[in-house]
């Protein structure tokens, strides 16, 4: 994860403070690519510990269209509990963009079903991609995230905005646009979250894992996680895990949390770190 700690110093070097919509502020960078290749091993931070749970958890309910929290608090997940509403809801955030995109016509697009068909049906196309960004349901900059979604909208716009798949010489690559990054902790779960969808991708298509691309456009570090950017970056990491998928499931829609294995995580202590709200 040298990319990560390599980022992390550029932003303790280079950043620029600048307040932001939380209060908290943060020091920026902008514009900025990280890769890692999947073969090397499962891209999980081993310089502090990850909760992998619930990075999966999210996926998979991402996955199902879901954007109620329930299913994550049924699982022990938190992540999302700060921006829902009272009844759990977050409006139409991921699960909704990614499977009922709603057109005009009234008509649902399922972008994930046809990501999967046109990597089977077309893999050289220049076309595979899902799309958060609706303009439609975007919030009210003024109300508050659980208002937003209490109103219909999203809870908050999408951070991890458009993904782009590649598929080459018998692999599948993944490229993500995220449009603004917590470094400290949003970033780690970008990122072995794309790892996962592109390992279960891969694995529908017959194909291999390639590499996933990340490119950042506001990359920040919050004021409050400065200290434990700098106590991770004193650590040395260590080698990378390895992901077992243990059965090959019907179809996209189909993987149990059951069905993945995570091989040889043996990070370094958690560091804890207070989220912008
Ligand atoms: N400020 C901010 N940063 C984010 O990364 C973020 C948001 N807001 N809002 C929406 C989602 C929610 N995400 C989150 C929210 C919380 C943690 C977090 O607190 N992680 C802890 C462990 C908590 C746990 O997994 O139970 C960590 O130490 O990684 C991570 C990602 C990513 N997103
Ligand atoms: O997947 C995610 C979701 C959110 N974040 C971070 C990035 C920002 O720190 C906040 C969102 O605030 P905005 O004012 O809407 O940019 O959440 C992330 O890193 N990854």
């Amino acid at each position: 994860m040298i990319p990560y700690l390599q980022l992390l110093q550029d932003v303790l070097d280079n950043g620029q403070f600048k307040g932001d919509r939380t209060g908290t502020g943060t020091y920026s960078v902008f514009g900025r690519q990280v890769r890692y290749d999947l073969q090397a091993g499962f891209p999980l931070l081993t310089t502090k510990k990850l909760h992998v749970r619930s990075i999966l958890h999210e996926l998979l309910w991402f996955l199902s269209g879901d954007t109620n929290i329930r299913y994550l608090k049924e699982n022990g997940v938190s992540i999302w509990d700060e921006w829902a509403t009272q009844e759990g809801e977050l409006g139409p955030v991921y699960g909704a963009q990614w499977r009922q995109w709603k057109g005009e016509d009234g008509k649902t697009y399922d972008q994930v079903a046809t990501l999967v068909e046109g990597l089977k049906k077309n893999p050289s196309s220049r076309r595979h991609i899902i799309n958060g960004w609706n303009v439609a349901c975007l919030p009210d900059e003024t109300k508050k995230p659980w208002e937003n979604a209490a109103a219909g909208l999203m809870a908050l716009p999408p951070c991890h905005v458009l993904y782009q798949f590649y598929v080459c010489n018998g692999k599948l690559s993944a490229s993500l646009y995220i449009r603004s990054n917590d470094l400290f902790l949003g970033n780690p779960y970008n990122t072995a979250s794309l790892a996962f969808l592109t390992h279960m991708l891969a694995q529908q298509c017959d194909l291999e894992a390639g590499e996933i691309v990340i490119s950042i456009g506001d990359c920040h570090l919050y004021a409050n996680h400065l200290e434990q950017a700098k106590l991770q970056l004193e650590r040395t990491p260590t080698a990378l895990p390895k992901l077992n998928i243990l059965r090959k499931p019907d179809s996209i829609f189909d993987y149990r949390f059951e069905d993945f294995e995570v091989v040889g995580y043996e990070p370094q202590g958690h560091i804890s770190a207070p989220i912008a709200i």
